[in-house]
C-alpha cells in the first residue's frame, strides 16, 4: 500500500470536521476534503463563522483551508478522488421500527456506503468513524464487496473517535490512544498500517492501538459506557450524600484518590447530557438484547436509567424547596448546552429540566453564552408539551445575559458549568439585589462557594451537600 495522499470525509458535523480539520494540518502533504449533503453546513465551515464552536478550533482550519483542507458538497467528486475514506456520519438512535428507542440508525452510515460503492473508479480504503453497533463493519463490507471488481478493491477499518466536545482539537492533538481496527487478513493489515501511518504524523507509535474489526466497534461503546456508569454512580451516591449530610466532592474525592480507580469523571450533576452517552449505552443494551444477554442489557440500561433519575429527583427537589409550587413564578436557568465550551444542545439536561418547569406552569428566563434563540426554541417544542415554536416563546424568555435572566425571578439554577457563572466571575450580590426575595440558587454542577453566597442572603442548594453538612 503506497502512503495516503488524498482523504475523504463523509460528514461534516462535530467529528468529521475538527477530526479531519486536524489530520490537514498535521499532514501538510495530504489533501483533506470534507463533504456533506447539507449545504448550508458546509457553507458555514467555507465562512468566517464556523459551524459549531469549539475552543482552537478556529485557528486550525483557517491555516489550512483553501491549502490541503476543502470543503465541499460535491460527494462523487471526493469519493472518486480519495484512496481513503471517513464515514463520519450521524448514527441517531431509531425512533421507529424494530429496536425503536434502543437501536442505532445505520440509514446514514448505508447510504454513504452505497454512494461509495457506486460511484469509486479505483480501490478505496472505508474507515468507519461513525460510532455503530458491533459487527457494522460487516454490513458495510457486504455492500462495497457487491461492487468490488478486479480493478476496484476496498479495506474497511474501524477507527472510532474518542474526542470529548469543549476540547475536542486537544484531544485530536494529543490523544490518549488511537484506535484502528481490521480483518486480520494481510490486505486488511496493510490497510490499518497505512492509516496508522496518517496518525503516526503526530501520534506516538505506541499510542496507535490495533486491533481486529469488531474489537475496536466494542471498544467504543465499552468506553463510553463506562465513562457514564462513573457519572451515574457517583449522582447515585449523591442522593445518598443528600439524605446523610456526607458531602459528594469529597467523597468522590476520597475515592478519586485511590490510583485503581482514578479522579477523572466523578463530578456529580443534574445528569449527563450529550449526544453520545445515552444513545451508546442503548445501543449496547439493544446490541446485548439481541445476543440474548438479557441480564447484560439491564446492567448498562441502568446507568440511562439513574441519569433520569437524577435529573427528575433534581426538579423536584426544586419544586419542593419553592413551598410546593412553581406556578408562574420565574425560574432563570443558566446554561442551556450540555457542557461548557460547547454549543451543542443534544441531550442536555437543561432540555428536559426546562420542559418540567414549563409543565409546572413557571416562568423559564433561559442565557447561555454560546447558544442561539432559534436552537432554543426548536429544542423546547415538542408536542404535547408546547406544540408550536410560538408557545414555546410564550413560556420562555431567552437573555443575552446572566443578570438579565435573574432579574426578578425566584430561583436561579445552575445547569451548565460554564465558568463565567462561577462566584469568581459572576456578580453574584447584584444577581442577589435583582431577584425576589427570599431568592433561591440551585447549583446542579456543585460550581460555586455555596457558604459565600449564603452569607449574601442566597438559599442555596448544592446537589450531593446539605446545609448541616457545613461545607455545603
Ligand atoms: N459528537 C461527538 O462528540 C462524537 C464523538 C465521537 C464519536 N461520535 C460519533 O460520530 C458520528 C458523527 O457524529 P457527529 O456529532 O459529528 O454528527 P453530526 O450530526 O454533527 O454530523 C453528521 C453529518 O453527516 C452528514 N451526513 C449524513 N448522511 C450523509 C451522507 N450520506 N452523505 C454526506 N453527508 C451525510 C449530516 O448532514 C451531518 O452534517 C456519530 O456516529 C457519533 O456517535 C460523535
Ligand atoms: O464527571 C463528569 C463528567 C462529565 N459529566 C457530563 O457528562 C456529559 C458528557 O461529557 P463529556 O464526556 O465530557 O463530553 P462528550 O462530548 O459527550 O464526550 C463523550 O462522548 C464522546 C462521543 O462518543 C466520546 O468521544 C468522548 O470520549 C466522551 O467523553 C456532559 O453532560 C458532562 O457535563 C458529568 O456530569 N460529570
Amino acid at each position: 500500500m503506497t502512503a495516503v495522499k488524498s482523504i475523504c470525509c463523509i460528514g461534516a458535523g462535530y467529528v468529521g470536521g475538527p477530526t479531519c480539520a486536524v489530520i490537514a494540518y498535521k499532514c501538510h502533504d495530504i489533501k483533506v476534503t470534507i463533504v456533506d449533503v447539507n449545504p448550508a453546513r458546509i457553507a458555514a465551515w467555507n465562512s468566517d463563522k464556523l459551524p459549531i464552536y469549539e475552543p482552537g478550533l478556529e485557528d486550525v482550519v483557517l491555516a489550512r483551508r483553501g491549502k490541503n483542507l476543502f470543503f465541499s458538497t460535491n460527494v462523487d467528486g471526493a469519493i472518486q478522488e480519495a484512496d481513503l475514506i471517513f464515514v463520519s456520519v450521524n448514527t441517531p438512535t431509531k425512533k421507529s421500527g424494530m429496536g425503536a428507542g434502543r437501536a442505532a440508525d445505520l440509514a446514514y452510515v448505508e447510504s454513504a456506503t452505497r454512494r461509495i460503492a457506486q460511484v469509486a473508479t479505483s480501490s478505496k480504503i472505508v474507515v468507519e468513524k461513525s460510532t455503530v453497533p458491533c459487527r457494522t463493519a460487516q454490513s458495510m463490507r457486504t455492500i462495497l464487496e457487491a461492487n468490488s471488481t478486479d480493478k476496484i478493491h476496498f479495506d474497511i477499518l474501524s477507527n472510532p473517535e474518542f474526542l470529548a466536545e469543549g476540547t475536542a482539537i486537544d484531544d485530536l492533538l494529543k490523544p490518549d490512544r488511537v484506535l484502528i481496527g481490521a480483518l486480520q487478513t494481510p490486505e486488511g493489515i496493510r490497510a490499518q498500517q497505512a492509516l496508522a501511518d496518517v496518525y503516526g504524523h503526530w501520534v506516538a507509535k505506541e499510542s496507535i492501538l490495533t486491533t481486529n474489526l469488531w474489537s475496536s466497534e466494542l471498544s467504543k461503546l465499552a468506553a463510553n459506557a463506562m465513562l457514564a456508569q462513573r457519572i451515574s454512580s457517583v449522582n447515585a451516591l449523591s442522593a445518598i450524600c443528600e439524605a446523610t449530610g456526607a458531602d459528594v466532592d469529597e467523597v468522590a474525592y476520597a475515592c478519586g484518590r485511590d490510583s485503581r480507580l482514578g479522579s477523572k469523571f466523578l463530578k456529580a450533576s443534574v445528569g449527563f447530557g450529550g449526544s453520545c452517552f445515552q444513545k451508546d449505552i442503548l445501543n449496547l443494551v439493544y446490541l446485548s438484547e439481541q445476543l440474548n444477554l438479557p441480564e447484560v442489557a439491564a446492567y448498562w440500561h441502568q446507568v440511562v436509567i439513574m441519569n433520569e433519575y437524577q435529573k427528575k429527583r433534581f426538579v423536584r427537589n426544586i419544586i419542593k424547596t419553592l413551598f410546593n409550587t412553581i406556578t408562574n413564578k420565574k425560574i432563570a436557568v443558566l446554561g442551556f448546552a450540555f457542557k461548557k465550551d460547547t454549543g451543542d444542545t443534544r441531550e442536555s439536561a437543561a432540555i428536559t429540566l426546562i420542559k418540567d418547569f414549563i409543565q409546572e406552569s413557571a416562568r423559564v428566563a433561559i442565557y447561555d453564552p454560546k447558544v442561539d434563540r432559534q436552537q432554543i426554541v426548536m429544542d423546547l417544542s415538542e408536542p404535547g408539551v408546547v406544540d408550536t415554536q410560538q408557545q414555546v416563546e410564550k413560556h420562555v424568555q431567552i437573555c443575552s445575559s446572566a443578570y438579565e435572566a435573574a432579574k426578578d425571578a425566584d430561583a436561579v439554577v445552575l445547569v451548565t458549568e460554564w465558568d463565567e457563572f462561577r462566584d469568581d466571575q459572576l456578580d453574584y450580590a447584584k444577581i442577589y439585589d435583582g431577584m425576589h426575595k427570599p431568592a433561591f440558587l440551585f447549583d446542579g454542577r456543585l460550581l460555586v462557594n455555596a457558604p459565600k453566597l449564603r452569607k449574601m442572603g442566597f438559599k442555596v442548594n448544592v446537589i450531593g451537600k446539605t446545609e448541616l453538612a457545613g461545607k455545603a
